[in-house]
């Protein structure tokens, strides 16, 4: 049965929705309850970096089990993309290793005019060169990038000739970092490069010094594979002793070289592969890619000597089966995963010095209970100021209202005075006129009595 694995924080919360949850029916609350009782059962709780691992076994079919097919069918439509830059003086056999690697004559052999414009003696200058070469094997397209870089170490003096490397190494990563900012990622065409192949002079000796001053120069910039080139020009403990050196000095120096990265998942056959790509670390490297039939009748990819024949793609002799492997079969992702680290580093940098400083609470770790419970404190929090805001607001509409009411009530308790006091004088004045009437009546017919009686 499949299974999965969830932090303890998730279980916590699946826990507390359940209890959380109200229940319409009573059924409906069983089946909460045996589901609850059932994820408990199945969980196998481990600890591992501290945190606990809850692993899950599965009721039923999800289908998240298919999401590396889905992968596969896209990396199969996109094909695979890899820039590689092959880093040495000139004549150490960079071309033939580019043409062995991809097994194809990609690249020209022999050394590249270096001439300035006049014709005259050629610049100190190190020239850079793409070269792109697309290939398919079996449906799936890769297409390689070759940066090439003739001319280096080639002059009487070559102080700082590394200093062309690293600007276009540089400037890949702002060119990057400029699509980044205006185009969607998968948008971008990567013009990072992903590896360095390092070639080593094979003298027996330690490193030279510029072979030293150009590594820290580039470790901390690009992926370092480093390689003793045309190792078929020592003998096999001439090849140890010279890869026991170069470890020595790598070492000393703390130069940063791409180790292939073990996860705790792998399986003992990829552990094993590994540990021997480690053990043949720096590569000591014959490339050719003329074919020569072999004592067994084979036709095979050989060099051929009057002593004999040295078999490319035989580990036996030679550790560029090993290379190939690391580069193209088994580490090209994580070398390219890689190359985003020591890109991100860069461009940390690069913000830093242009005065912006990164703000590191943003990367803190989250739990997302202990958020939750933040969240939920900070809304309630909120609802209780709401809700003060609202009192005070609703206690000052109050107080307006009485005023309003308080005001139109002496308003019209002073029309009432007015009115009460208008109709009093209005009454004295009827009964006046009243009396006057009465008064005037009671004289007229005291006048017509004593008319009468005259
Ligand atoms: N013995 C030996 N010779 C090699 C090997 N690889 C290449 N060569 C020879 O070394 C010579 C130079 O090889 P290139 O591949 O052209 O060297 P390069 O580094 O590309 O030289 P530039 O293009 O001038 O920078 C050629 O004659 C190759 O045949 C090797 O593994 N062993």
């Amino acid at each position: 049965m499949a299974t999965t694995i969830l932090p303890e924080f998730v279980q916590e919360t699946v826990q507390e929705d359940i209890s959380h949850h109200s229940f319409t029916s009573n059924s409906e609350a069983e089946s909460y309850a045996a589901a609850d009782s059932r994820i408990r059962n199945d969980a196998d709780v481990e600890p591992s970096q501290g945190i606990s691992i809850i692993q899950r076994k599965l009721n039923g079919y999800v289908g998240f089990s298919t999401l590396p097919n889905q992968w596969h069918r896209r990396c199969v439509l996109q094909g695979f993309f890899f820039n590689l830059m092959v880093l040495g003086e000139s004549g150490s056999g960079k071309s033939t290793l580019v043409n062995t690697l991809l097994n194809k004559d990609v690249h020209p052999l022999g050394p590249q005019p270096l001439s300035n414009e006049q014709g005259l003696l050629p610049e100190s200058t190190v020239e850079i060169s793409n070269n792109t070469v697309h290939i398919i094997e079996n449906g799936i397209n890769l297409e390689m990038t070759v940066i090439d870089t003739p001319g280096f170490g080639d002059f009487i003096d070559n102080t700082n000739c590394w200093e062309p490397i690293v600007n276009d190494i540089e400037n890949r990563y702002n060119e990057y970092l400029d699509f980044e900012k205006r185009l969607p990622k998968s948008a971008i065409k990567d013009p990072r490069i992903h590896a360095c192949i390092f070639f080593i002079q094979p003298t027996g000796h330690a490193m030279s010094v510029m072979e030293l001053q150009v590594l820290l120069a580039l470790h901390e910039k690009v992926n370092i594979i480093p390689v003793i080139a045309k190792a078929d020009t020592l003998t096999d403990e001439e090849i140890n002793l010279s890869k026991e050196i170069v470890l020595r000095d790598i070492q000393q120096h703390n130069i940063r070289i791409f180790v292939p990265p073990t996860y705790p998942m792998d399986d003992p056959e990829s552990v094993a592969e590994n540990a021997d790509i480690m053990s043949r670390i720096p590569f000591a490297i014959i490339a050719s890619n003329s074919f020569v039939v072999n004592s067994d009748g084979r036709r095979v990819r050989a060099r051929k000597y009057p002593w004999g024949i040295v078999e490319i793609d035989n580990e036996e002799h030679s550790d560029f089966p090993k290379l190939r492997e690391m580069l193209i079969r088994t580490h090209l992702e994580e070398l390219k995963d890689r190359t985003n680290d020591l890109y991100e580093d860069y461009r940390t940098e690069r913000l830093i010095k242009s005065g912006i400083s990164q703000d590191h609470s943003v990367f803190r770790e989250i739990n997302p209970a202990a958020k939750l419970e933040e969240e939920r404190a900070l809304h309630e929090e909120k609802l209780m100021k709401m809700e003060a805001e609202m009192k005070v607001i609703f206690s000052q509409k109050v107080k307006e209202k009485e005023d309003r009411l308080n005001q139109s009530e002496k308003e019209l308790r002073v029309r009432h005075r007015d009115m009460k006091t208008a109709l009093e004088k209005q009454k004295v004045d009827l009964v006046d006129r009243k009396n006057r009437l009465t008064q005037s009546k009671s004289s007229e017919h005291e006048k017509s009595k004593r008319k009468f009686f005259k």
